[in-house]
């Protein structure tokens, strides 16, 4: 949150911008209207601190003309005992609220941090009408979300969890709107889309004639994200020899263009996201365990949809909505087998799946009926698919068939080290040894 305090006298807003600075807030101050009014042509902040009575233009006269600039913007306006109706004045004329200046600070900063919460849920509206539903009554969903917005409006590196299609790049552009970076881009990309030296021109850039085929000059995403949030999608797929490099950029915030020795600052919040399991890949040997912890200061995991089955219904309300109106559709009926299917579903593709399902079943709708008919038939099956069972086998049978499989797992895991795989499942050597001949897993 950006603040400005407007002040003739320098003792008070040099006070007042300590106090904001050490919470967290970035403070700028004017000495008077004139000074406040070229700064906030400048640059966009979401307060104004203004004291009431200075030389030629007063608090309330500032107050106007900020509102003609940007209705927006909200202003406090800081007063003495003396001249407090005024004040009450000002707020008539869409002050947010006055602040009487031998008053304990805590109270305007207990109106500033309502203000910052006003704007989040601002954000959080215009994130909701750019087609994302957040509203959730899934505990662990509600959890996430409440860690994302801790987590924007820190600086820290934030690492987003979970399976493909539960909705990982809407929360990190949610993180991103929500955070300081919001007016900056928000930079999503795709690691696994690239091969590792693509990668690194897409990252770093280069200069022209740094390899066959480098034309010309190119700023990479790390220069020209400029400021704003860096999405690192599929981190999992960066090459070791990459996330050495990336490291080294988180370090110093330095990055030398690929062909080039002149070092760039570059400033940028960083979001990653990966499906992968990090803690098997750190054990494989195919990602840095520093690197991972670089990235990861702050680690938010989404819940897969089977895992937040409560929210189900509303998501298909929503989808419904939406692809009635991208596909010009009226529907007035959801025959009762879609809507059982749609709730009983075990969805492995996650919200994408549910979206593409029903964008599917809108778009072959007839007569204004969505039906059954239409319903992708090998998922129907699948779910049938414990009902149909009919072979019942002794439970030590099906114990056994599982502990094979599960072994075979670990041991692909491990590379087939037998040492490994016995230490990871915590039984002895021999014993592995007489389950996997067992078995015949060799
Ligand atoms: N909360 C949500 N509200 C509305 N749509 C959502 C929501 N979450 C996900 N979606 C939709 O589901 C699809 C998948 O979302 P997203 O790409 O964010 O998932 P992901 O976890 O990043 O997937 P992947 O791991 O495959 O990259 C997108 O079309 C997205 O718009």
């Amino acid at each position: 949150m950006n603040i400005l305090v407007v002040d003739d006298e320098i003792e008070y807003r040099q006070v007042l911008k300590i106090i904001l600075d050490k919470r967290g807030y970035d403070t700028d101050t004017a000495a008077n209207g004139e000074e406040a009014l070229r700064m906030i042509k400048k640059k966009n902040y979401d307060l104004i601190l203004t004291d009431l009575l200075m030389d030629k233009m007063d608090g309330v006269e500032l107050l106007k003309r900020v509102k003609k600039i940007n209705e927006n913007i909200q202003v406090i306006i800081i007063t003495g005992y003396g001249t407090i109706e005024n004040a009450v004045e000002a707020i008539k004329k869409g002050a947010y609220n006055y602040f009487v200046k031998s008053h304990a600070p805590g109270i305007l900063l207990k109106d500033i941090k309502k203000i910052k919460e006003m704007l989040l849920s601002k954000k959080k509206d215009k994130h909701l009408n750019e087609g994302f539903i957040l509203d959730s009554k899934s505990e662990k969903f509600k959890e996430c979300i409440h860690i994302a917005k801790k987590a924007a409006d820190s600086n820290a590196n934030i690492l987003i969890l979970g399976e493909s299609g539960v909705g990982k790049e809407v929360i990190a552009n949610y993180i991103h709107v929500c955070s300081s970076r919001e007016k900056e881009k928000f930079m999503p990309i795709n690691c696994s889309a690239f091969a590792e030296s693509l990668l690194e021109s897409e990252l770093f850039g280069h200069e022209k004639g740094a390899f066959t085929g480098a034309i010309e000059r190119r700023i990479g995403k790390l220069e020209s994200v400029k400021g704003g949030t860096l999405f690192l999608d599929e981190v999992g797929d960066i090459s070791l020899n990459t996330q050495v490099k990336l490291l080294r950029v988180l370090e110093n915030r330095r990055i030398e263009r690929i062909g080039s020795n002149n070092s760039i600052d570059v400033n940028f919040g960083l979001i990653s996201a990966t499906n992968k399991n990090i803690s098997d890949e750190i054990f494989r040997g195919s990602f840095r365990e520093d690197f991972f912890y670089r990235i990861s200061t702050i680690t938010i995991e989404i819940p897969p949809l089977r895992e937040r089955r409560e929210d189900i219904i509303n998501l298909i309300d929503f989808f419904l909505n939406k692809s009635k109106l991208k596909y010009n559709k009226e529907i007035d009926h959801v025959e009762d087998g879609v809507m059982n299917f749609l709730r009983d579903y075990h969805y492995p593709g996650n919200i994408r799946e549910l979206k593409n399902i029903i964008e599917m079943l809108v778009v072959l709708s007839e007569g204004g009926y969505v039906l059954e008919k239409y319903l992708p038939k090998d998922k129907n099956e699948n779910r049938h698919s414990l009902q149909k069972i009919n072979i019942i086998k002794p439970l030590k049978e099906m114990r056994n068939e599982i502990e094979a499989e599960y072994i075979k797992k670990v041991l692909d895991i491990c590379e087939n080290n037998i040492s490994k795989a016995a230490r990871e499942l915590k039984i002895s050597r021999r014993q592995l040894f007489n389950k996997v001949t067992e078995y015949n897993l060799k």
